[in-house]
């Protein structure tokens, strides 16, 4: 092959490469969703893997794939994720950082904040909250489509999120940076309680919990999340101006739940489904109220830990 001709086709190759952005993130991580992000996939997705879970998956479905395809949406998509330990907050935000970006929660695109690793002392709170807006803006005008997750928010000391409530608005730009595209989500054990007492009302009267109803618990748990020192929402503006758009109840998990974790924790290990295993593991775990023990109090935190203990051969 003559060796300028050969080096013109290269060149030339590079050159479309690298203009035509569609073709450039066929190979490489790109702001923006996934090409292949499909309502049934994130359906299948949380069908498959999130259990117990009705309200929040029809909830998140909805809300995150009306979102995505809305071309110019009026402000951030904000999802607010409570409810007891281990019932799958964490969980379901990776599936839906995945569903948009390949590398999931290790996309560059992705971030996510821990109250007590990121914020842990109250006497800094200006400080954070500088830095919570300037990671956040910076963030943005490199990628309209970030996804922001903020876990622990019980743990967040009162007013700091407010420092982002300019970002969360109905604003088409901020300091030159429009904010309409991102994701933000936040996750939280405030209101738990408010949550398990309308699932044990319905267990209790003998009532399906796929009966629960979001206006069963949605409003009651915006005001309960309001009122509460301890939930990083207190005396909030975000839930005073409604620029939360969902809060999502995280039911409590019951024993059939926990076997459908084990069964999926021992397969994903590559081990044969053990019945016999599935039970004893599950029967090692603590349920409350202690009379009717109803729910795990871990959810389905711990049950991985557990099921060692049977293959530590
Ligand atoms: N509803 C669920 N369906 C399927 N798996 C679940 C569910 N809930 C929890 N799990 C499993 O348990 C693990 C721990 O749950 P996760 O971290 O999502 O809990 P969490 O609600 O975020 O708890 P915390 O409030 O303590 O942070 C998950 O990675 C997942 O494997």
């Amino acid at each position: 092959v003559e060796p300028i001709a050969l080096g013109l086709a290269l060149a030339g190759v590079l050159t479309s490469y690298i203009s035509y952005p569609r073709l450039y993130c066929l190979f490489a991580e790109c702001c923006g969703q996934k090409r292949s992000l499909s309502r049934e996939a994130l359906q299948k997705d949380l069908d498959n893997k999130l259990f117990g879970q009705h309200l929040a998956k029809k909830v998140i479905l909805n809300a995150v794939f009306g979102f995505l395809n809305n071309p110019k949406p009026k402000k951030p998509l904000t999802l607010s994720l409570h409810g007891w330990t281990g019932t799958g907050k964490n969980f379901v935000s990776k599936i839906i950082a995945e569903n948009i970006y390949e590398g999931g929660l290790n996309s560059d695109y992705v971030h996510l904040f821990v109250a007590t690793l990121h914020f842990p002392h109250a006497s800094n709170i200006t400080l954070y909250k500088d830095q919570l807006q300037l990671w956040i803006r910076g963030n943005v005008s490199a990628c309209a489509r970030s996804i922001f997750i903020f876990d622990e928010m019980d743990k967040m000391h009162a007013g700091l999120i407010d420092a982002i409530k300019p970002f969360l608005d109905y604003y088409d730009l901020v300091d030159g940076v429009s904010y309409q595209k991102a994701i933000f989500i936040f996750l939280s054990n405030a209101g738990a309680e408010r949550i398990t007492d309308v699932a044990l009302d319905f267990w209790r009267n003998g009532k399906q919990r796929e009966e629960i109803k979001l206006k069963d618990m949605e409003h009651a748990l915006s005001v309960s999340v309001f009122n509460n020192k301890n939930s990083g929402f207190w005396h909030s503006s975000l839930i005073d101006r409604n620029l939360i758009d969902y809060f999502v109840p995280f039911l409590p998990l019951e024993y059939k739940h926990l076997k459908m974790c084990i069964r999926v924790e021992m397969q994903s290990r590559g081990y044969e489904i053990d019945e016999d295993i599935v039970t004893r593991v599950a029967e090692e775990m603590t349920f409350f109220p202690k009379e009717e023990r109803v729910f795990s109090d871990k959810g389905c935190k711990t049950v991985f830990t557990k099921l060692d203990y049977y293959y530590d051969d």
